[in-house]
């Protein structure tokens, strides 16, 4: 998968080189690249803002330098490149008044060969950017929650975390182990109940007798209570979707 990232605080994607992403990057399975906006301004301050027409505070981002960015960044793929010839990306817009973003939306955008992140600053960007780049490639407006950023560059890092670690050899065998669980059955949209390790007693806490006991089927009944336990007490409105969807998966005994 290609990634291009569009900021102008490309130094806060540096985290983007350390651990399981660092490693797929030096693994040629992600292939992310960063721009800053700036370089497509030609004013002697670099100027990427200006005041709202309408008025009201605060600035809005220019729409010239994100038009010829986009046009450098999301033009024709060179040849050869992660997006095969042709390839159209999909371009990702982190707003607060973008739609949810959920795990499902994650791994739907996982399976996308390129993704270009347009991280907006200030009170937003001018809305004839995404007009003008949705009449050449796909444009999704995309919230991670209900409250405002200084900008688009956090988010755009959540996005990436959570879609990167879900492509194929990011992940180390055991992570992947736990996020096949919660694919399968009835633990599907439940919160994880407790986890423990070694060792059994700690700071006289012991860990449940029933993740000793080696016997599989009771472990799971007790993990799957534990779940909805969990799910009952923090997100009571998931069980609720859950019991519409017609008890799908919670009455299994397995
Ligand atoms: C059309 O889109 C834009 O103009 C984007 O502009 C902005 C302006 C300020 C902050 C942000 C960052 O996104 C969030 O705050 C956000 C995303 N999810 N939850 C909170 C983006």
């Amino acid at each position: 998968m290609r990634i291009d990232i569009i900021t102008i605080f490309p130094d806060y994607f540096a985290p983007l080189e350390l651990s399981l992403i660092g490693k797929a990057r030096a693994a040629g399975i992600l292939d992310i690249r960063l721009h800053d906006l700036r370089s497509w301004t030609h004013d002697r301050h670099n100027t990427v803002d200006d005041t709202p027409y309408g008025g009201g505070p605060g600035m809005v981002m220019k729409p010239e330098p994100w038009g010829e960015a986009l046009d450098a960044v999301a033009g024709a793929p060179e040849p050869g490149g992660a997006a095969g010839p042709g390839a159209v990306p999909r371009l990702v817009v982190p707003t607060p008044s973008g739609t949810p973003f959920t795990q499902e939306r994650a791994k739907r955008l996982s399976e996308e060969p390129w993704l270009v992140f347009a991280c907006g600053r200030y009170e937003g960007i001018d809305s004839r950017v995404a007009a003008d780049a949705a009449r050449r490639m796909p444009v999704e407006e995309v919230s991670i929650g209900d409250y405002v950023l200084a900008g688009g560059e956090s988010a755009t890092l959540v996005i990436v975390e959570t879609v990167s670690r879900l492509l194929p050899g990011v992940l180390g065998n055991a992570e992947s182990a736990v996020q096949d669980s919660f694919a399968a059955g009835a633990m599907e949209n439940l919160l994880e109940g407790p986890v423990f390790t070694k060792p059994a007693r700690w700071r006289d806490l012991e860990v449940p007798p029933v993740l000793l006991s080696g016997d599989h089927g009771a472990v799971d009944r007790w993990r799957r209570h534990e779940a909805l336990r969990k799910t009952a007490r923090n997100r009571p409105e998931l069980l609720r979707a859950l019991a519409e969807g017609g008890m799908a998966g919670l009455d299994r005994t397995d």
